[in-house]
């Protein structure tokens, strides 16, 4: 039975991503086997016509209570739907779903783009369309043909002289302009009907469906070129979850995602095993031992918060990371920070103990003493500071400890490959015996892999793969729809995390989901899984949300915040709030 703390957390199921190159091996696959492309079209087609009818109703019902507090069945409304398409196949779907919802009343019409005049040519038999099985687009013309023939209106984009949104009235906008053949920036006539598309769907209000995908996003790698994208309310995803819709610019196009299946997947085929997995729900934890102590969850050491001579302090980085580790219950915490900041630690979380950072053999000590090593917070990017991170990592490799590098950190790590340093190779061995994880942003991950930025953002999944085989151990890239790699019986899986807010962009937040990992790899009596780097993500993430969404009680007297405003000092309350909703009562 769900406890009452269960019910406030929403839980999902996992969920596989798929790239647009497997997509098209579960397609073959299905032919393979006898059967029919078009009709494969045809069921996509009328699945999403339900679903459009459906989600259009909704959206009637939810206006009419917004504005006269009550909503009635049926919704006497105009049903008006223009639908753009492309000339692949998710154009072809883009057809048949305007020639169904013409069959059901609506009012129909086809934008083009990208088609000539004698594409529009009717030929007398739709199936002499379809007899080069070579051409990879029959089924998009045995569609056009259809919708042709029961007279579906259509206007070639290119031939509208005055694009503005009064040109096209309607209440439902269905984006089928591009689909997973989607891989390069749009040419210019595309990326006008895009913004046209969007500028149109915006001023007269109407509910954005994109077929499959977002025309403009890449299904492989949530990459979008130069903002220009569809801005889907809803993606009627066909088939399988695309990697794409939920990672990087996925996320700010996609709305919300419906799965069409359509067809059964062939789970023991090696090519069609996710690239990765979607989650959203943290694994439950058991209450604590009544007969315990604090020593029985762990010592976690942070190293970190320098104040480099004549410059910036960044004791605060250290002191954000301590008080995560111990929100999410870790048994004590110590803190190798300057000097400078051990009353600002001691002020804000009395619970730590503190260590001088440059007292070199105190803290080998306490390497020897903790269960896990964060390192690399607010430590500097000087010579000084890059002396400690090699001498204190070359401590906790030798004393087989678990190991979580973080900015600073990752910083010096990316001098020490260059220079070939031994230590690198010293901590992708240790990696294969202990816990490491590698916690970079893009930026980071940059200078780790020696590469640009936009190199690694526009293939996240790439950058992440090429991280951990070089360095080893787990890694986090974090940014929109934060990707995690998990080494798990020699093979790597990456998460996808699907929890978290753009409020989480500020400074200060990766201390924090350092702190998270730290604080529960410190705490053993969890099982592996119950405080895997994925579970330590979706904690951080779901605390964020904690932060911004009304999920606490009204009489939770806690004030909430906004996305614009958020900030890393308040994550500690909210991780505490979420451990407490992911924990059995007793
Ligand atoms: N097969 C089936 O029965 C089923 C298929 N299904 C549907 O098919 C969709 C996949 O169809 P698809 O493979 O035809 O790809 P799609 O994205 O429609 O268009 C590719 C076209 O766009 C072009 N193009 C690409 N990038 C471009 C750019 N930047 N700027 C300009 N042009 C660009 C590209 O040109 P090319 O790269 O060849 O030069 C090509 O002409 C899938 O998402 C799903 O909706 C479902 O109905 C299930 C059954
Ligand atoms: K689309």
């Amino acid at each position: 039975m769900p406890t009452s703390n269960e019910l406030s957390l929403k839980t999902t199921m996992p969920v596989g991503l798929y790239s647009s190159k497997q997509l098209y091996v579960i397609e073959q696959a299905w032919f393979a086997q006898g059967n029919n492309s078009f009709a494969l079209m045809q069921q996509a087609a009328w699945q999403m016509v339900k679903h459009i009818e459906i989600l259009y109703e909704e959206k009637c019902l939810n206006e009419q209570l917004a504005k006269q507090g009550i909503a009635s069945r049926p919704v006497n409304r105009p049903c008006r739907v223009s639908v753009w398409v492309g000339k692949g196949n998710n154009g072809g779907d883009g057809w048949l779903v305007a020639y169904y919802l013409q069959q059901r009343g609506w009012q129909v019409q086809v934008i083009t783009v990208g088609f000539e005049k004698q594409d529009f040519v009717i030929k007398d038999n739709i199936e002499s369309s379809n007899e080069d099985n070579k051409n990879p687009i029959a089924d998009a013309t045995k569609a056009l043909q259809l919708a042709l023939s029961a007279d579906c209106k259509y206007r070639c984009f290119e031939n509208i002289d005055d694009r503005s949104m009064s040109a096209l009235p309607a209440d439902v906008y269905i984006d089928a302009i591009f689909g997973i053949g989607f891989n390069r920036a749009a040419s210019a006539i595309y990326q006008q009907a895009i913004c046209a598309f969007n500028e149109a769907a915006e001023h007269v209000k109407a509910l954005v469906i994109a077929v499959d995908i977002p025309s403009g996003l890449v299904a492989s790698t949530g990459q979008v070129f130069e903002r220009v994208a569809i801005a889907a309310d809803v993606t009627l995803c066909l088939i399988a979850r695309k990697f794409g819709l939920h990672t990087k610019d996925g996320l700010d196009y996609s709305g919300a995602v419906i799965d069409i299946p359509l067809i059964p997947h062939l789970a023991n085929d090696n090519a069609l095993i996710p690239i990765a997995t979607l989650i959203n729900s943290p694994n439950r934890l058991k209450p604590r031992r009544q007969n315990s102590h604090k020593g029985s969850y762990g010592h976690v050491l942070i190293i970190g918060g320098n104040h480099i001579d004549n410059s910036q302090g960044m004791g605060g980085a250290a002191i954000l990371s301590a008080s995560s580790a111990m929100a999410t219950g870790s048994g004590k915490i110590t803190v190798a920070c300057h000097k400078a900041y051990h009353g600002a630690l001691l002020t804000s979380l009395p619970d730590a103990m503190s260590m001088d950072l440059h007292d070199t053999q105190g803290v080998k000590r306490l390497i020897k003493e903790a269960s896990v090593i964060a390192i690399g917070m607010g430590l500097g990017r000087d010579e000084k500071a890059k002396l400690l991170f090699t001498e204190y990592l070359q401590a906790a490799v030798a004393e087989g400890k678990p190991i979580i590098i973080d900015a600073d950190g990752l910083y010096h790590l990316a001098s020490l490959h260059r220079e070939n340093h031994m230590l690198i190779a010293e901590l992708k061995t240790h990696s294969k015996t202990y816990q490491v994880c590698l916690t970079p942003h893009s930026g980071e991950a940059a200078r780790l892999l020696n590469k640009k930025v936009d190199e690694i953002e526009n293939d996240r999944l790439a950058a992440i793969t090429e991280g951990a085989a070089i360095y080893g151990g787990d890694w986090v890239l974090k940014g929109a729809g934060s990707l995690i790699l998990e080494q798990q019986s020699a093979q790597a899986h990456v998460y996808v995390c699907g929890v978290g807010n753009a409020g989480m962009a500020t400074a200060g937040m990766g201390d924090v989901l350092a702190g998270v990992i730290t604080g529960l790899w410190a705490q053993d009596d969890l099982k592996h899984e119950l405080r895997s780097l994925h579970q330590a993500v979706i904690i951080h993430g779901l605390a964020g949300d904690v932060l911004v969404n009304q999920t606490r009680n009204n009489d939770d007297n806690l004030l909430l915040v906004g996305q614009r405003g958020l900030q890393a000092q308040d994550m500690p309350a909210a991780i505490r709030h979420v451990m407490h909703l992911i924990t059995d009562s007793l």
